[in-house]
């Protein structure tokens, strides 16, 4: 990558300056409780943050947290991140109620050299996500003057052509940070010629965005395997009943022309587990994915799916992976996410597991991290950079 990195700016001397890092603090929370169920991606971005801390740095954190609106609600506070950040790091991180308003600029102020500062949530703001050029850039405005040089850190976002990812580089000097410079190293060895079978495994929730990718990554992959909420679109248009389970509507032309356009290549679930609510108790049964009742919605991959993933896994040599197979947070709705990463784990191949979500998954399953080439932070950011898009956090540090 033919951009500066934290080194080059550490080398400048960084003693006394503020360093604005844009994060990707977007962790996971409880529903229930609010608590931080995975903290991954905090301490994914602390060698960064402590390099800056040891150099005596001002480092002035931004992050998103979760889809708020472009206005503060309080579900999607980065307050408790703080706490947790404060714990790893081994101080206290001083956290700013809003993200570029009096708050923000008093609590910058008044940090010492080598103190840590964490914004509130960056799409509190309207700008920070607006398509509007002039809106994004009169919050990147805002934003550029908490800092004298900006990092980003940010990999789970620099698909994004958001304010902070793509505006605040173009008005502080700007580098990689250490996160961002190693999962590009890493995904950078499957987009050239990656060893073959190559087999990507696609979950998640995240449907619209993916489905764009799916396009664009079919003609290189040799097996395509589709579960989790991604799957019914799919299912639907092969003509089956789904039920209530995530659907995108829109889309079911699009997942049809996908398999005509490449016959065999697209692996979807023969059996779902369908149940009666969105809910950890909720009634329900294994059954063929042709025959969903009406009223169900399934939540998870069947058995005999995962033995028909876990067949094509075993043959593959470079495997990709993004998004649970079901929702893995409900034990009843586990098992399928569990037996998709085993048979990753087992198979005599490079394998990169992309997401927030998925990486929490290997944790929360309690599988050895070991056992993967790569976990990395970002999933639809992964996705793109291996579509072989330009990113615009990316593109924004080339510049
Ligand atoms: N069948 C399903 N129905 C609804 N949600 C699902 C289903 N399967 C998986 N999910 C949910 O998808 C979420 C993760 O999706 P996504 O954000 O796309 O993944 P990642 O963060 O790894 O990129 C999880 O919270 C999981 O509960
Ligand atoms: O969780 C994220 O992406 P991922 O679910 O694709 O890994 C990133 O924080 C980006 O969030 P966004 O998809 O709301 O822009």
């Amino acid at each position: 990558m033919s951009i500066r990195n934290l080194d080059d700016l550490l080398g400048e001397g960084v003693s006394g300056r503020r360093v604005l890092v844009r994060a990707d603090l977007n962790v996971p929370l409880d529903k229930q409780t609010g608590d931080i169920t995975d903290d991954g991606r905090i301490r994914a971005v602390l060698p960064t943050l402590s390099a800056l801390v040891q150099a005596g740095a001002k480092v002035v954190v931004c992050s998103h947290l979760g889809r708020p609106k472009g206005a503060p609600d309080p579900q999607f506070s980065l307050r408790p991140v703080a706490g947790r950040l404060g714990e790893l790091l081994g101080a206290p991180v001083h956290f700013a109620e809003d993200t570029v308003g009096d708050s923000a600029r008093s609590t910058v102020a008044g940090l010492a050299d080598g103190q840590v500062a964490l914004l509130e949530n960056l799409r509190f703001n309207k700008g920070e996500t607006s398509k509007d050029d002039a809106e994004r850039g009169a919050f990147a405005d805002q934003l550029a003057a908490l800092g004298d040089a900006y990092v980003d850190d940010a990999f789970g976002a620099v698909h994004r052509k958001h304010a902070s990812v793509h505006d605040v580089p173009a008005r502080l000097p700007h580098v990689a940070g250490r996160l961002v410079l190693r999962e590009v190293e890493v995904l950078s060895r499957l987009t050239g010629d990656p060893e073959r079978p190559y087999v990507v495994v696609l979950g998640g929730s995240k449907v619209s965005d993916k489905l764009a990718v799916i396009e664009a990554l079919l003609p290189t992959v040799d097996r395509l395997l589709i579960g989790g909420g991604m799957c019914f679109t799919f299912l639907k248009a092969q003509g089956h009943e789904v039920g209530t389970s995530l659907l995108e509507a829109e889309m079911v032309d699009t997942c049809r022309n996908l398999m005509e356009r490449a016959p065999g290549k697209i692996m979807l679930p023969v059996d779902v587990v369908a149940a009666d609510a969105f809910a950890p108790d909720a009634a329900h049964d294994t059954v063929p994915a042709d025959g969903i009742p009406s009223h169900r919605l399934g939540l998870d991959i069947g058995p005999e799916t995962v033995a028909g993933f876990a067949a094509a896994l075993s043959q593959a040599k470079t495997i990709f992976w993004n998004g649970p197979m079901g929702v893995f947070e409900m034990a009843a709705f586990a098992n399928g996410t569990r037996g998709v990463a085993e048979a990753i784990t087992k198979a005599d191949a490079f394998s990169v597991v992309g997401g927030g979500d998925s990486a929490a998954a290997v944790r929360a399953l309690g599988l050895d991290e070991s056992s993967f080439g790569h976990i990395s932070t970002g999933g639809g950011a992964s996705l793109e950079y291996l579509e072989g898009k330009t990113l615009p956090g990316i593109a924004a540090l080339e510049n």
